[in-house]
């Protein structure tokens, strides 16, 4: 299996082009993940045919979950197909379990330098996100998580985004917290977590615990779901610099409904997954 091993802000991924995803991705997927035992990254992402679009893309976490969207991955999955040749156009569509979506590449000559996604629209009601509880809006509401109280927004791009403001996010102990709230009974399909930082209404800091893969450098859809909870809550404007481990994302919430995602993409190496057991 060919694989180019790639990134956007550090949030990295083995990308392979397929013509359909090989049996038992879970399993493929927790060994190549494996930063010891297999390539090491936060998905395995399959670039595939598509009917209704350009192409398609898949991901599966490091713990073997699907995952329905991915804003990083996207954009390497862009820059991918363009300077592979596979896509030459400078706007994709791109089929995800989020459903079409539009990244539109920046060239620098003939490599794509960054991309913006049109993200889709946010999904804000309860039962599609999905969290438990009655119908409506999850807009600063109180969750209680081992006995301790946090006020949460819940804001799905396709996959869950649970969202909570605090006063300095260095100061979070995200491997202590995450996986409390990943697990969280309120959310049945899990969810992703982000702590954000309001530095002031065009610039937000942020650290991510990603569902099925823990503590990450960035992740696209989560920087996403906290510029939006920034709006709804009243601490932010509609456009936002989000500061994240690995670097930047700028995240515009147009008057469209759509969230636009810009960031850069790169490719790191190529090379090829011989999947050899231990011993074998
Ligand atoms: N890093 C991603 C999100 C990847 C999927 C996530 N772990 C999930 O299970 O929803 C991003 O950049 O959006």
């Amino acid at each position: 299996m060919r694989f180019l091993k790639m990134h956007g802000l550090g949030n990295d991924f083995v990308v392979v082009k397929a013509d359909s995803v090989p049996e038992q991705p879970d399993t493929l997927a927790r060994v190549v993940c494996d930063r010891h035992f297999g390539v090491g990254a936060d998905g395995l992402v399959f670039v595939l045919p598509s009917e209704k679009a350009d192409l398609r893309m898949r991901i599966f976490n490091p713990d073997g979950s699907e995952a329905e969207m991915c804003g990083n991955a996207i954009r390497c999955v862009a820059k991918y197909a363009y300077e592979s040749g596979m896509v030459r156009k400078t706007a994709l569509r791109v089929e995800t379990g989020a459903g079409i979506l539009i990244p539109r590449l920046h060239l620098a000559g003939e490599r794509v330098a960054t991309v913006e996604v049109d993200m889709g629209e946010p999904v804000l009601e309860r039962g599609a996100i999905p969290m438990d509880g009655p119908p409506g809006r999850v807009i600063n509401e109180l969750l209680t998580v081992a006995g301790e109280s946090f006020r949460v927004t819940a804001v799905s791009f396709g996959n869950p985004h649970c969202v909570i403001f605090v006063s300095d996010v260095a100061a979070v102990d995200l491997a202590a917290l995450g996986p409390k709230i990943e697990h969280h009974p309120a959310f049945p399909r899990r969810t992703n977590v982000e702590f954000v930082q309001v530095l002031n209404p065009e610039r937000i800091r942020v650290r991510v615990w990603e569902r099925g893969a823990g503590a990450t450098l960035a992740c696209g859809t989560g920087a996403c779901a906290a510029a939006v909870a920034g709006a709804l809550n009243g601490l932010t404007g509609r456009q936002v610099r989000v500061g994240l481990p690995g670097g930047e994302l700028f995240i515009r919430w147009a008057a469209d409904n759509h969230v636009y995602m810009t960031g850069p993409a790169a490719a790191v190496f190529a090379g090829e997954w011989l999947g050899e057991e231990p011993g074998g």
